[in-house]
């Protein structure tokens, strides 16, 4: 861990004890954020403790805390106030600077800073997600945002490089960043947990292996959430297999409300809406009210039954039934394998897009009459369907970052079919991870076979 310098700027061009002009204006000018630049030049420097997880504080008389890491690549070298570092604070290069939010006109207008943790934030979706958050596209333009990231182990130095992006893309609303590989830290005071990083399935691994793999870094990663996280926590699962890693989170988090944890099935639900709109030839915004039923795996249910286009039942617009049935669906279930083979990697940017607008969906209202699809606790669902899973149903919310289900959904004969074959398989998921959250006596036997969507291993 590097040594930090702390300094005190008696003035706008004052001096900086321990660091020297010139590397302070290097700084100045390559490092802050425009609004920090702006606070360089405020009379009163003072070195400040910016721990992790503690809020950013005004100076008393108005002047500005700055605790000045020797490296920006040593996430570490947060400064305390005698200037030594102290073990967890993992704030990172210009983001441990401190600022007095009285100074400046716009963040007077602004919310509360909210904390975001993600895990994998080396990986290939948050490097997406993370800028368009940063950017304010997610939480709202008048929402100051600080990012708790959360790597591998041996992700560390990309997490790194991640942090450095983040500090070069100078985002005023990016007001702290922090990066590290302990749950326990990362996930400190946490409004949102938005967990991405899971290990993919090596060659010969069986899914029950995979399961096994990740459900205990999902059981891990509850217990953090349950012990530092905000208690009215969201989280949001996308690391697969979602709905179960979302189930053992959940059951290793008491403390935290069920209905707060949600698994990724939005880019399911996108890439349903645009394939209706493709075969009905409209533009994809009249596609509305599209629930998938479910896990997150092929026996996922796009139901195109109560789905509308243009406010009229899709079967209404699109009469072809057949293709309904045995093309759409299946192209859903499978669209993941289709993108693989044609970029080489798995879906990135499309998922960032729907965790981005799974979000959206639950902190702001929900259009009249609409719906978007989660995975959600299935507890006291109007549906019949198994309780204490985390399945895939349609949602409404108020824009509170709560929702509820929606009832009264019609579920003919070929939906309630398919919806029983995905409630199957997520029993038996959960029968294989029982053990994760103290209940023993599971078998672990996959009914399916291989129902991983190719591609999101
Ligand atoms: N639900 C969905 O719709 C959906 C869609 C696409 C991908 N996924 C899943 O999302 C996950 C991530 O995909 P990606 O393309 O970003 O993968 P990636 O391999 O590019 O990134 C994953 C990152 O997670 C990190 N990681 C691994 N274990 C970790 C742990 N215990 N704690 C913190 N970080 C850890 C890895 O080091 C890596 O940097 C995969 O499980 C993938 O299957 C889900």
């Amino acid at each position: 861990m590097a040594a930090a310098k702390v300094a005190t700027l008696q003035s706008a061009a004052g001096t900086l004890a321990g660091v020297s002009q010139s590397k302070l204006l290097d700084r100045k000018i390559h490092a802050a954020p425009l609004n920090l630049r702006r606070s360089l030049f405020v009379p009163s420097f003072e070195a400040k403790h910016n721990g992790m997880g503690r809020s950013k504080q005004a100076t008393r008389g108005g002047g500005v805390r700055a605790a000045l890491a020797e490296s920006p690549a040593k996430p570490e070298a947060a400064a305390s106030q005698n200037g030594a570092v102290s073990e967890g604070d993992n704030c990172f290069g210009v983001f441990c600077l401190t600022y007095d939010p009285t100074k400046e006109e716009k963040p007077k207008t602004w919310k509360k800073t909210l904390r975001i943790a993600v895990s994998g934030a080396a990986g290939q979706i948050s490097n997406h997600l993370l800028f368009k958050i940063a950017a304010g596209e997610v939480f709202g333009q008048d929402q100051p945002i600080a990012l708790n990231l959360l790597g591998s182990s041996r992700s560390r130095e990309a997490l790194e490089g991640v942090a450095m992006e983040l500090e070069d893309s100078l985002f005023p609303l990016l007001r702290e960043v922090s990066i590290g590989v302990e749950p326990m830290q990362v996930f400190r005071d946490a409004d949102w947990a938005l967990l991405i990083g899971a290990k993919p399935r090596g060659p010969g691994m069986e899914r029950s292996d995979l399961l096994e793999l990740n459900g205990q870094i999902f059981a891990d990663q509850g217990k953090a959430l349950n012990a530092v996280a905000n208690k009215d926590v969201k989280v949001l699962v996308v690391g697969n297999p979602c709905n179960t890693n979302a189930l053992i989170c959940m059951e290793n988090a008491p403390d935290i409300p069920k209905k707060n944890f949600h698994a990724l099935t939005r880019l399911d639900e996108n890439r349903a809406k645009c394939q209706l709109a493709l075969k009905a030839g409209v533009w994809y915004d009249a596609v509305t009210n599209m629930t998938i039923w479910g896990n997150h795996s092929t026996t996922q249910v796009p139901d195109f039954v109560n789905a509308k286009i243009y406010g009229h039942p899709v079967k209404d617009v699109i009469k072809d039934t057949h293709w309904l049935e045995n093309d759409f669906t299946p192209a859903i279930q499978t669209r993941g394998g289709k993108l693989i083979k044609k970029w080489g990697r798995s879906s990135a940017a499309s998922t960032a897009v729907s965790i981005a607008d799974a979000i959206k969906s639950l902190v702001t209202p929900t259009p009249e009459g609409d719906w978007f699809s989660s995975g959600v606790w299935s507890e006291g669902n109007p549906y019949g369907i198994a309780q204490d899973l985390v399945f895939s149903l349609p949602c409404r919310s108020e824009g509170d970052g709560n929702y509820e289900v929606v009832s009264g959904l019609e579920i003919d004969a070929w939906l309630r079919e398919r919806i029983q074959k995905s409630e199957e398989e997520l029993q038996a998921e959960k029968n294989c991870v029982k053990h994760l959250f103290g209940e023993f006596g599971g078998v672990c036997d996959l009914p399916f076979g291989d129902t991983l969507l190719p591609g999101e291993q």
